[in-house]
């Protein structure tokens, strides 16, 4: 994994002893550094740090656009609140596409803002629409990143929206930023027309 020379290292996601069941979700995230199953192609998607945005932006030639899903005030899953150490308060949940030429979904990505985040100068991030959340993130060099967790999703996780379901397995990556003393959970999930377009282009 790359460590870009934004962001600050930052200490391992703590991850509470695993018990007798680990209850679904609680394992499906794993550190990136036991994660040695990755097929070669999701390794560079899922391991480097920097903007996915200004990746997903050069790949697609300028096209790249952030179609917002839904966005509500909702409770994060167990997995969320014990990773963002949330009891049971409610959060902001940003649930987004972000597509490549001819609005093909690449990436899936799931946002999760604490209340006590949304203030001072995150605040406006409540209205960030269709404007991508890393343009903001990456622009201030005193970002911070968690390292990354990866899963595997099986088709039908209910992580992943049906709208982008289908018969693969797919990978995911989720981290914390940190940014002026405030913390946010980013989850993202790598659609096979992004695998498979990295793919044709090395043919
Ligand atoms: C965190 C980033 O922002 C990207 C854009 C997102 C959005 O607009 O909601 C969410 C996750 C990322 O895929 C990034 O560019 O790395």
């Amino acid at each position: 994994m790359t460590q870009s020379r934004a962001l600050l290292p930052r200490p391992a996601i703590s991850r509470g002893a695993p018990g007798r069941f680990a209850r679904r979700g609680l394992g499906l995230w794993q550190p990136a550094a036991h994660t040695i199953s990755v097929p070669q192609p999701l390794r560079h998607w899922l391991f480097d740090d920097s903007s996915l945005t200004a990746k997903l932006r050069k790949r697609s030639a300028g096209q790249l656009q952030v179609q917002v899903l839904r966005q509500y005030w909702g409770l994060p899953t167990l997995s969320e609140r014990r990773t963002l150490k949330q009891s049971r308060s409610t959060a902001l949940i940003r649930e987004v596409l972000l597509l490549g030429p001819d609005a093909i979904p690449w990436v899936y990505a799931r946002s999760v803002f604490p209340a006590d985040s949304l203030t001072g100068r995150l605040r406006h991030l409540r209205k960030l629409s269709n404007r991508p959340l890393g343009g903001f993130l990456f622009s201030h060099r005193q970002l911070g990143r968690s390292p990354m967790q990866i899963a595997q999703l099986p088709p039908h996780e209910r992580l992943v929206p049906p709208v982008v379901q289908g018969d693969d397995m797919l990978w995911g990556r989720r981290s914390k930023f940190f940014l002026f003393g405030k913390t946010l959970l980013v989850s993202e999930v790598f659609l096979p027309a992004l695998i498979d377009s990295r793919t044709r282009q090395h043919d």
